[in-house]
This record gives C-alpha cells, sequence and structure tokens, in this order.
C-alpha cells in the first residue's frame, strides 16, 4: 500500500517513518502536552452566535469535560491530539472547532475529517450538519458503497467539509474532484483505529499529498483501546 502515493506526488515510505521518529523523539518547543484552560459554558467559549444557536438547538446545554478543553484550542488554530473515552462528546468538539473555523463565502473544502468506517462518517456528518445549520455549512459524507459520479457532481457543486473513509476520499482526490488547495484542518478520528485497520500506509500518503499542496493544521482524535 506504500506505493499508493498519489500521482504526482514523491511519496517515500522510508523518508516519512524516519521523520515521525524524529518528530516524535523530539522535545519540541512548540509542542503542548496539556492545555489548562477550561471554558465551562458554551457562551464563554468565543464562537460564533449561529454556532452557539446550533449546538442549543441540537440539546447541548452545557459542554461536556472534552468539550470545556477542547473546543478552544482547536479554534485558535492549535494542532490538538484529545483522547477520551467512548461518547463523551470528542465528536461534537472537532465539529464545532471546524464550523468555527470555516469561511462561509468561500464554498470549497476547507476542512476534511478522516474516520475508519462509513457509518461513523456519515454519523459524523449529521452531527456536523446540525451544529452547522444556522451557518449553512455545506458538508458531504464521501464513504464506499455509495455512487462515485453522486459524490463527484455534489463535490463539484461545492462543499466547505468533507467526511468521508480513507479509500473513497482518496479516490476522490486522485480524480482531482476533492482539490486540498483549500483545506486547512484536517482530523483523523480514532486515530488508533484508523492505523490498526491497515490504513497505516494511505494516512502518511494523505499528509504527504496534502502537505505538498499547502501549510496543514493537524487534528488527531486518538480512541484507547479498552
Ligand atoms: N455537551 C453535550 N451535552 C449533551 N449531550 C452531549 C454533549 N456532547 C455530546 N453529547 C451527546 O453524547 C453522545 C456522545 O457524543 P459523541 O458521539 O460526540 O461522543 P464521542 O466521544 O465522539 O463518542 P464515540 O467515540 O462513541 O463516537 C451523543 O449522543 C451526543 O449527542
Amino acid at each position: 500500500m506504500a506505493g499508493l502515493a498519489p500521482e504526482g506526488s514523491q511519496f517515500d515510505a522510508r523518508q516519512f517513518d524516519s521523520k515521525m521518529n524524529e518528530l516524535l523523539t523530539t522535545d519540541g518547543q512548540d509542542f503542548f502536552t496539556s492545555y489548562d484552560e477550561v471554558y465551562d459554558t458554551f457562551d464563554a467559549m468565543g464562537l460564533k452566535e449561529n454556532l452557539l444557536r446550533g449546538i442549543y438547538a441540537y440539546g447541548f446545554e452545557k459542554p461536556s469535560a472534552i468539550q470545556q478543553r477542547g473546543i478552544v484550542p482547536f479554534c485558535k488554530g492549535l494542532d490538538v491530539i484529545q483522547q477520551a473515552q467512548s461518547g463523551t462528546g470528542k465528536t461534537a468538539t472537532f465539529c464545532s472547532g471546524i464550523l468555527q473555523q470555516l469561511d462561509y463565502d468561500v464554498v470549497e473544502c476547507q476542512a476534511l475529517v478522516l474516520a475508519p468506517t462509513r457509518e461513523l462518517a456519515q454519523q459524523i456528518e449529521k452531527v456536523m450538519r446540525a451544529l452547522g445549520d444556522y451557518l449553512g455549512v455545506k458538508v458531504h459524507a464521501c464513504v464506499g458503497g455509495t455512487s462515485v459520479r453522486e459524490d463527484q457532481r455534489i463535490l463539484s457543486a461545492g462543499v466547505h467539509v468533507v467526511v468521508g473513509t480513507p479509500g473513497r476520499v482518496f479516490d476522490m482526490l486522485r480524480r482531482q474532484s476533492l482539490r486540498p488547495d483549500y483545506i486547512k484542518m484536517f482530523v483523523l478520528d480514532e486515530a488508533d483505529e484508523m492505523l490498526s485497520r491497515g490504513f497505516k500506509d494511505q494516512v502518511p500518503t494523505f499528509n504527504l499529498h496534502l502537505h505538498s499542496f499547502l501549510k496543514l493544521s493537524v487534528t488527531v482524535y486518538i480512541m484507547p483501546s479498552f
């Protein structure tokens, strides 16, 4: 799979591994290991009014523990790694962060979310759509088992966010139906699951493919294996 780099990119698995090893073993000055600020209400987070309306209309009254700590750093453009048990509100955390940072006048894909399963990608799309209802967000789920043509039609009509599984998203990138030029946010949901499912070689390929076009803010969500 490591040889499956997109056309035009110069993916070198060995070089990638050595760079990753270097990054993981360096005491980076800019690397935050914790973020102390806690916001115990959504109102205190400085979110767009229409995002707040979406959050409250969805039925959330108070942010969960991970939302109290995770939404604001995401909104500040920091690279975020969050690890928490299932059902603690991680999805709404990164959806809110993305919805806060989108430029709604630009109908181009600005955020890419990858998930390990079709069901999860579709579930994330629903949450993103619901929370972003008052913002007019255009979000599309790019997953296998659906019409490629329909994906291409929707993407060419323009979306702000793509949520998908690696295979179909990769396919859309290769066909240039999904253009990475405007992507400024990247979320890898359930990263440990993604990496253990054999997407290991595709994920760095995505990163590299995107990196060759833009400066990327990477957000990784890790699910612990309990
Ligand atoms: N602040 C909140 N107030 C009330 N309910 C919430 C809040 N945040 C999330 N929820 C609800 O809690 C449930 C779990 O949230 P979510 O799916 O975001 O968690 P998760 O950590 O991503 O879980 P999983 O890893 O299982 O996908 C959902 O039904 C969601 O609507």
